[in-house]
């Protein structure tokens, strides 16, 4: 882009500022002309108090005292309007520039709560934060001078005016250094335009790169990474920094140029000025006041500069801003609301989808897909890794929409759905828990209205996490720390299975998500959401599943192969049915067995104490519900109807948490769950 199309774009950037914010505009204009016209006043009240006080106090040694007041009272009286003049420029300059930044981030980060997953996933979250603070900052930059540059144009067409009333000559020198000061800003701004640019844009960089090095410290630091991610970032930050001296070097040899034009200004003047004096044109406190008028020039235009040198960064800021407040995709949600109570029913309808880049190239992932999840049945997702299985839950939870085809809760396209209605009846437990930094409570909560401390309790309880939360310092009150750090890596996935359950969906989507749980644990997590406890309602389960134990607690099994539905029924159906999927549950087994194998004496006795309710009576704080009626209630008729082992095993592990039933137990049961799955 051109520096003059720079301009051009900076004074449009500025034209937005000013019509998002017309009153402080107007406040700060307002005070900066009154500065600038007081300015000038003032070279004109200390030309007359020279020519009126000084000079006759020189001549006579005396000078009346009503003269002195009066040049007393003037300056004074200057000197308080320009600093009114100044408060208002400041104070409004300011408002307007934080309120700007204040309304931008705003609009910024909210647009980032509607952007789609698949945008989120293109867009680097250091450049994400770049976005919402330093290019904010960088596109309400040049706010700050703004208003001062404007009083300082309104002052400079008042100064030649002035300058021509008092005489023609020394208003020459004027009409050949105001140009001149103009067009040294505007070739200041020129050089500086593509050199801030590029520092902005490094700027970005450097945050990027650093934001990836610090969320990915464990990988760096376990992979012995940490030279080469320093000198990574080493190589950002001085290219950074040379763009950044850049910067300096131009301002470095401007600034001078700058500041000397209007020293050259009372120089010319008062050689011109003695001159006309000699002619007898002028009297010495009009020369006086010119050269003057010429010394206090010299910092109000520098204002113009700052703002021709900032609107490059100007320009690059917000039109990063824009790509994010421009970004299409926007989940549009409808207006129909679901009225159904209960397990809702999921299905998917011959759907097709493809992850599309900005210009919408992308490969198909996902073809043809259709299954149903019946109301309160457990249906388990199962296919080699790239198969599809995560995209289906992502559009399960409308993170995405389909290509073709339809998703359907109750019998209504998710797209129909107002933001309410989905969030309220499905909750995803996506692969990798996420933890804000905040309480347990807070975490399992979110604000939400009507999730009390016994709701997050039932919730613990369900996701088998009441007895870790139970063995923490402060229970709910507990501050798990950036991203969970405090918790081991099931504790977090069970955190956040719990604050799923606390909002009571009706279809519950987990993606993997007890992956880092101990398999009886998982075992015991999937076979207490398939039951009612009294206050909390089962779910109808989508489930991406890994063990041959999740597995076997589904209904049904809905098979995948790169993005197809290859087989659907149940686990005992598929394994005679479709080679891959036996294949590949033989793998899981495998691993798994392998895995137990490996770690079968590294189980920390008070990890499992609190992992495992059988293992020790885990009484709760007081908020808890205690006793047998808090519990899930056992029997039959709060079975899942198709794995009555499971209930059983998931029974039995409750009552057994007030009964302090011991791990044995809770294993037999588990046992003869797989057994009968
Ligand atoms: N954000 C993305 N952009 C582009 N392609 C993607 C994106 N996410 C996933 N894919 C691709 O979509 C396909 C399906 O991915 P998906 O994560 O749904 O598979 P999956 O079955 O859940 O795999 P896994 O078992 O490894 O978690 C893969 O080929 C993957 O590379």
């Amino acid at each position: 882009m051109t520096s003059g199309k720079v301009l051009a774009k900076g004074f449009r950037v500025l034209g937005y500022a000013v019509r998002d914010e017309p009153h402080t505009f107007a406040v700060s204009v307002v005070g900066s002309v009154l500065f600038s016209l007081l300015t000038i006043a003032t070279a004109f009240v200390s030309g007359r108090v020279v020519g009126k006080i000084v000079l006759p106090a020189i001549d006579h040694g005396h000078v009346a005292v009503g003269s002195l007041l009066l040049g007393g009272l003037a300056i004074l009286a200057v000197s308080l309007g320009k600093i009114v003049g100044i408060l208002g420029r400041r104070l409004g300059a300011g408002a307007m520039q934080f309120n700007l930044q204040a309304k931008y981030r705003r609009a910024v980060t909210r647009r980032y709560l509607r952007l789609p997953l698949a945008w989120h996933q293109r867009h680097a979250t250091g450049t994400l934060l770049s976005n919402a603070n330093a290019d904010v900052e960088a596109a309400w930059y040049p706010i700050a001078p703004f208003p001062f540059a404007v009083g300082t144009v309104v002052m400079l067409v008042a100064a030649v005016a002035s300058l021509f009333v008092t005489d023609w000559a020394m208003a020459l020198v004027g009409v050949a250094i105001f140009p001149a000061l103009l067009g040294v800003n505007v070739a200041y701004s020129r050089r500086m335009s593509p050199r801030i640019a590029k520092a902005q844009q490094l700027r970005a960089e450097v945050s990027a790169v650093a934001h990836e090095s610090f969320d990915g410290a464990l990988v760096v630091k376990t992979m012995g990474r940490e030279a080469s991610e320093t000198e990574r970032f080493a190589d950002k930050a001085v290219q950074l920094r040379d763009a950044t001296i850049r910067v300096g070097r131009v301002r470095a040899l401007f600034d001078p140029v700058l500041d000397a034009l209007p020293s050259l200004g009372t120089l010319a003047v008062l050689i011109v000025g003695g001159w006309r004096y000699q002619q007898g044109a002028v009297r010495v406190d009009e020369v006086v006041s010119v050269a003057f008028l010429f010394t206090v020039l010299a910092f109000p235009v520098r204002a113009i500069g700052w703002v021709l040198a900032e609107l490059p960064r100007s320009v690059v800021g917000w039109e990063r801003i824009r790509h994010v407040l421009d970004a299409e995709g926007d989940t549009v949600y409808g207006e129909t609301a679901l009225t159904g109570t209960g397990p809702a029913a999921l299905s998917f309808r011959d759907v097709d989808f493809a992850y599309t880049d900005e210009e919408g190239n992308g490969q198909r992932v996902l073809a043809g897909v259709t299954f149903d999840v019946p109301p309160g049945r457990t249906v388990a997702l199962v296919g080699p890794t790239g198969s599809g299985k995560s995209t289906i839950a992502a559009l399960a939870a409308r993170l995405v929409d389909p290509g073709s085809g339809a998703i359907e809760v109750d019998g209504v396209d998710l797209r129909e759905l107002t933001q309410d209605a989905l969030s309220d009846a499905a909750a995803l437990v996506a692969q990798v828990p996420f933890v804000f930094d905040d309480t347990v409570r807070g975490n399992i909560t979110l604000d939400r209205a009507g999730v009390d401390d016994d709701a997050a309790w039932r919730a613990l309880r369900l996701a088998q996490a009441d007895g870790f939360v139970g063995h923490l310092a402060d229970g709910l009150d507990t501050t798990v720390g950036e991203r969970g750090t405090s918790l081991s890596g099931g504790q977090r996935q069970r955190l956040t299975i719990a604050r799923a359950l606390a909002g009571a969906p009706r279809l519950l989507v987990l993606d993997d998500a007890t992956s880092a749980v101990d398999p009886r644990v998982e075992a015991a997590i999937l076979a207490s959401l398939r039951r009612a406890d009294g206050a909390t309602q089962p779910a109808s389960i989508l489930v991406v599943a890994y063990r041959r134990a999740t597995i076997a607690l589904a209904d049904e099994v809905v098979y995948l192969e790169r993005g197809r539905v290859v087989a659907r029924g149940t686990h005992t159906e598929l394994l005679e049915t479709a080679p891959g999927y036996a294949d590949l549950v033989t793998a899981y087994e495998k691993a798994e067995e392998e895995r137990e194998r490996e770690h079968a004496f590294d189980v920390d006795p008070l990890d499992l104490a609190a992992d495992l309710p059988t293992t020790a009576p885990t009484t709760p704080p007081a908020a808890v519900p205690a006793g047998p009626s808090a519990a899930v209630p056992a029997g039959p008729s709060a079975a899942g109807p198709a794995v009555p082992g499971a209930v059983g095993a998931h029974a039995g592990s409750s009552s057994a948490r007030s009964a302090g039933a011991d791990d044995d137990d809770l294993d037999d049961r588990l046992d003869e769950q797989s057994v009968s799955a």
